[in-house]
């Protein structure tokens, strides 16, 4: 199945040196979050992917071939400035734009009843995009990304001013279309939606991919968490366990990182034989970092761990 390759792309804006031989991959049929700081580089490689920036070095590719003209016409586009006509009713709108990548009347018709009832806005039909609300807008713009039936979707911030009931209907329609092989890629700042939805997640940090995997990927290569209430941390008990850390106590709770690569399977029981033989424990268990704090070891200028999947994405091919 063809997927879509962004190759050591490096781009630079006068001084800036927006991206640094980064790369990642999105399968067929996979959802890639795409996460980093404001100015990290997002959209820069977004625009490159599309095909609307140049790249200084390096290539996209799509089913091993570089991406030309025909290509990115298939490619559903969600730009962060969004690109809608304000004053032009949505419908001639959504209508015009499935004409331009190629669809007849008819599918084209039918495409824009379809999307356009899905995301809620089927009677907003014949009202100029500027009269809609910024989630609503927000609505169309997917419909205008999606009305041709694209091979690819590539969508910056396509979440960000959205009501919960449109996320999660735009997140629907974002695990159907890669249900039907589409290759899916987006960037967020919403975290939490980026953990829930996404197959991949990569993290890019001043222009470079710090990070890449799946959330368990990136969880699991690192430092294993424990919580664990019974015996206060100050009476001393995870100081015996080889490559434990305490990353917070209060009380009887303490949270408990052990870092051992590689050797770490023992680590829990270990733990626990050490806060047992200073007292009772009440609960035991592992921690499972969630996608921000992944990300904040990621982007913190200490890297390591719990992250550890310092992937360089060229490896994969
Ligand atoms: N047209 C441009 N001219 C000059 N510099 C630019 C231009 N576009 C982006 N930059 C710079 O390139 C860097 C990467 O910006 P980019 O917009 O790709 O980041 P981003 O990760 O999408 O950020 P955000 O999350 O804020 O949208 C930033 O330093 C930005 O200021």
């Amino acid at each position: 199945m063809p997927e879509l390759e962004l190759v050591d792309l490096d781009k630079s804006y006068g001084e800036i040196h927006a991206l640094r031989d980064m790369s990642l991959t999105v399968g067929s049929g996979e959802i890639f979050g795409f996460v980093g700081s404001n100015g990290a580089g997002k959209t820069t490689a977004m625009r490159i992917a599309v095909g609307v920036l140049a790249a200084d070095a390096g290539t996209v590719r799509w089913a091993g071939q570089p991406v030309g003209l025909a290509v990115s016409s298939r490619i559903g586009y969600m730009p962060e400035e969004r690109g809608l006509y304000p004053r032009m009713r949505v419908g001639s709108q959504l209508r015009y734009l499935a004409r331009l990548h190629g669809r007849s009347p008819a599918q084209a018709e039918e495409a824009v009843q379809r999307w356009t009832h899905v995301l809620g806005i089927s009677s907003r039909l014949d009202d100029e995009v500027q009269k809609l609300s910024l989630g609503n807008q927000q609505r169309v713009q997917l419909c205008a990304a999606l009305v041709f039936e694209p091979d690819i979707l590539i969508l910056d911030e396509p979440f960000s001013g959205l009501d919960p009931v449109a996320v999660d209907v735009m997140s629907q329609v974002l695990r159907e279309r890669a249900d039907a092989g589409v290759p899916v890629l987006f960037s967020s700042h919403q975290l939490d939606l980026v953990e829930r939805l996404c197959d991949r997640v990569g993290i890019i940090k001043d222009g470079s991919m710090v990070a890449v995997g799946s959330i368990d990927e990136l969880r699991g290569r690192g430092g294993l968490r424990w919580q664990v209430e019974g015996p206060a941390a100050d009476t001393g008990w995870p100081e015996r366990v080889p490559g434990a850390r305490v990353l917070s106590s209060r009380g009887s709770l303490t949270v408990v990182e052990v870092d051992r690569p590689g050797q770490a399977d023992d680590a829990g029981q270990e733990l626990l034989q050490a806060a047992l033989a200073v007292g009772p424990v009440d609960a035991f268990g592992p921690v499972r970092p969630h996608l921000v704090e992944l990300y904040r070891h990621a982007v913190s200028d200490s890297g390591g761990p719990p992250t550890g999947d310092r992937v360089d994405e060229g490896a994969r091919r």
